[in-house]
């Protein structure tokens, strides 16, 4: 185990005579044992992050600690980390055995140790039946199996994994996501996986940094991002199916009562009462609210909206109901045996303790 800090890390490439800014300022720190998902949209700097945590790429700038040392000079095989990455690949002429005992013996581990430790790792990775195969025998799911066994059989202070479920398809990926999290309940590594599927992070991270162009947007519980994104991004970002975001314009009505009228639409509702105060007439804002927290409710108030039903979606065990609102459509999931038809009348209630609010000048959330 150990801790992982970052201070003020930056990465800039030259590509073609065009300097690009791949990690801007980064300030990070994983306590010891704990598991860090670092999540953003292709291209935002998180494969370059743990890259120069490994040692793989040079810091332009900043101060990267391991256990507290500063390992910002010091070769990959110094740093007490342990790589999981995708195109990582395994060594063609090696077993399986091979392959996973060949960091121990480069160390001059016992054979008779390197064999108890292997035998530990495969067990725990489900790999035992593997172990005399050659890598072009493997499935890809089990490629990357090998892959971390390889990762975590050094007992590394820091395991790095970088899009480790890519290659598996849907149930292998969902049984191997809840492995991972049971590894990592055993060795105890403190963990960093790189992922752009925001549900895998949810579901295995102690705390999710998600990344936008380089820049750390919020470092949080999956609850804390989840119920309090600080900015738009991360509201958009975080969530299945995503949160509704539209804009909205504040009047005050003849009833004197502060409403939001839906940009390009004609419904309106009164504003919740949390940001009555805070919020002022003719300015736009951007709205957001969970489908999971617009109720389908019997009759209109000030407080509901009266629509129509655009498309209804019966999914098994819940339904879905889309209705369009100026360009967009509002989503609503709904756990209830209910069925619409395109027209039908339907009178929405959002739970007022469940939106969220951005100026839409710089993506803020507007507390
Ligand atoms: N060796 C390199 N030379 C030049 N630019 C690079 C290099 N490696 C990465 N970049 C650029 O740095 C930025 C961040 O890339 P990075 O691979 O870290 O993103 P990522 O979030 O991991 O994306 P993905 O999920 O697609 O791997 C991108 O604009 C990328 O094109």
């Amino acid at each position: 185990m150990a801790e992982l800090v970052i201070r003020d890390l930056n990465k800039t490439y030259m590509k073609q005579k065009e300097r690009i800014h791949a990690v801007k300022s980064l300030n990070l720190t994983a306590r010891d044992g704990e598991f860090i998902a670092f999540l953003g949209p292709s291209g935002c700097g998180k494969s370059t992050t743990l890259r120069m945590i490994a040692g793989l790429e040079d810091i332009t700038s900043g101060e990267i600690e391991i256990g507290g040392t500063v390992v910002n000079r010091l070769h990959p095989s110094k740093r007490n980390v342990g790589l999981a990455f995708e195109n990582y690949a395994l060594y063609p002429p090696l077993t399986v055995y091979d392959n996973i005992a060949f960091n121990l013996r480069a160390k001059k581990t016992p054979e008779e140790e390197i064999k108890r430790e292997v035998g530990k790792i495969a067990e725990l990775l489900h790999i035992t039946s593997l172990l005399d195969m050659k890598p072009a025998a493997l499935s890809g799911g089990q490629k990357q199996r090998v892959n971390i066994a390889r990762a975590i059989v050094r007992k590394p202070g820091i395991l790095l994994l970088d899009e480790p479920l890519s290659h598996l398809d849907g149930k292998m990926r969902q049984s191997m996501r809840t492995e991972l999290k049971r590894l990592h309940t055993e060795i105890k590594s403190t963990s960093i996986i790189v992922t752009h599927d925001q549900s895998e992070a949810m579901a295995l991270a102690d705390r999710i940094a998600i990344i936008n162009e380089g820049v750390l947007q919020q470092f949080g519980t999956p609850l804390e991002v989840y119920n309090h994104p600080v900015n738009e991004f991360v509201a958009g970002f975080i969530g299945e199916p995503p949160m509704n975001l539209f804009t909205v314009h504040a009047f005050t009505a003849k009833t004197g009562k502060k409403m939001f009228r839906i940009e390009d639409s004609l419904l309106e509702f009164e504003v919740p009462a949390a940001y009555r105060e805070k919020v002022r007439d003719s300015q736009p804002y951007r709205f957001g609210i969970r489908p999971a927290d617009i109720h389908i409710v019997g009759g209109s108030d000030p407080h509901t909206i009266s629509t129509k039903v655009t498309i209804f979606e019966s999914l098994g065990e819940e339904c879905r109901v889309h209705i369009r609102v100026g360009e967009t459509l509002l989503s609503l999931v709904t756990g209830e045996d209910v069925h619409y038809r395109t027209g039908d009348p339907i009178h929405l209630l959002f739970r007022e303790d469940r939106i969220h609010l951005f100026d839409p000048s710089n993506g803020n959330r507007i507390q």
